[in-house]
């Protein structure tokens, strides 16, 4: 007898999941849930690229100051449902791409290799004591190093998860890794309303995380200025040495005209980050980077190196303001 296919369980499905965000307004309902599945996904990666489409274009005419065009991309956006529906097919995708669960356990494991990392270094100061003052600190980075499973439970890896959608992704690592989760527009209690972009600079490393994950966010926001802007603020969230996760889709890296994974590395080193590892999975490329305190910020700008009409317009702008 053929044997079963191993079911992978998809993100938002995993234990301890929070709990689910309150009902859509009416114009968000997902009609295509009732749709057979083949049809659903298109329709999902339909809405999905639409939305992106609609959100670069608004934030261009906004840049141009023309607020009649930017009112009726609004409008058209609404009616596909606004950010809410955009959110939901995103849910969806990651689900039947099953990408997102993939990309989960890659960083899962590197996160683990650096909290051993951490415990046996000097950076394990970097690690969060929850609830201990400060003459604990050295006690429990001594205990740490003896391995006491009590420990290995105070010693935990903060994590800031922007544009954290459903807040699930971590769940599962609750026992390691402390996660404040933020987004536009969160579908879950546990996820904070905030603008990444709006979020106050730390006044001190206690506002600072060991871990910030960017996944499939740069790609969202319309304004290629607005990415770059977007990695400079990440690498102020992170304490020395800290972790960028950033997660955008393959063809961003892979089908650009204006982007690759050698520029685009050329780019995050020029912000203060160096590539720990990287990843190319089917639909997705990760990457796991460090701050890095010496570096020279650069102007890049918008250059095509990759011609081609089947290529993408994908590209981040970085200026020095
Ligand atoms: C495609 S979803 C990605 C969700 C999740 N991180 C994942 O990997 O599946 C992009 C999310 O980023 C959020 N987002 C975009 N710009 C943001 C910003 N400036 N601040 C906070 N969240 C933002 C959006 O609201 C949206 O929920």
């Amino acid at each position: 007898m053929a044997k079963r296919a191993k079911r992978v369980k998809p993100i938002t499905l995993r234990n301890n999941a929070p709990p689910a965000a309150p009902p859509p307004p009416a114009a968000a309902t997902d009609a295509s849930d009732s749709k057979p599945r083949g049809r659903r996904k298109a329709s999902t990666q339909k809405l999905i690229a639409s939305y992106h489409t609609l959100n670069k274009k608004l934030h261009a005419v906004l840049k141009a100051g023309d607020s009649t065009a930017a009112g009726s991309i609004k409008t058209q956006m609404e009616a596909m449902g606004g950010l809410h529906a955009y959110q939901r097919a995103s849910l969806r995708g990651g689900n039947e791409k099953k990408g997102l669960g993939a990309c989960g356990s890659w960083l899962v494991q590197q996160l683990r290799a650096e909290l051993a990392e951490l415990r046996d270094s000097e950076a394990e100061k970097l690690v969060v004591v929850a609830e201990n003052g400060e003459e604990e600190v050295e006690e429990v980075e001594e205990e740490a190093k003896t391995g006491s499973p009590a420990t290995q439970q105070k010693l935990k890896l903060k994590l800031l998860d922007v544009g954290a959608l459903d807040g699930g992704t971590y769940s599962k690592q609750a026992s390691w890794i402390d996660v404040t989760s933020i987004d536009l527009n969160p579908q879950c209690q546990t996820v904070r309303k905030q603008d990444f972009f709006e979020r106050p600079r730390p006044t001190g490393a206690h506002e600072k995380f060991n871990v910030l994950c960017l996944s499939l966010v740069v790609n969202f926001v319309g304004d290629p200025k607005l990415r770059g802007d977007m990695l400079i603020h990440a690498r102020r969230f992170l304490l020395p040495r800290g972790l960028l996760f950033l997660v955008l889709p393959l063809p961003c890296v892979k089908n650009s005209r204006y982007m690759s994974h050698a520029h685009l590395l050329a780019i995050l080193k020029s912000i203060g980050y160096e590539l720990v590892k990287h990843h190319f999975a089917r639909k997705l490329a990760l990457y796991l980077l460090r701050r890095v305190e010496q570096f020279k910020l650069q102007d890049w700008t918008k250059t095509q190196m990759n011609p081609g009409i089947e290529r993408n317009n994908f590209c981040i702008v970085v200026k020095r303001s």
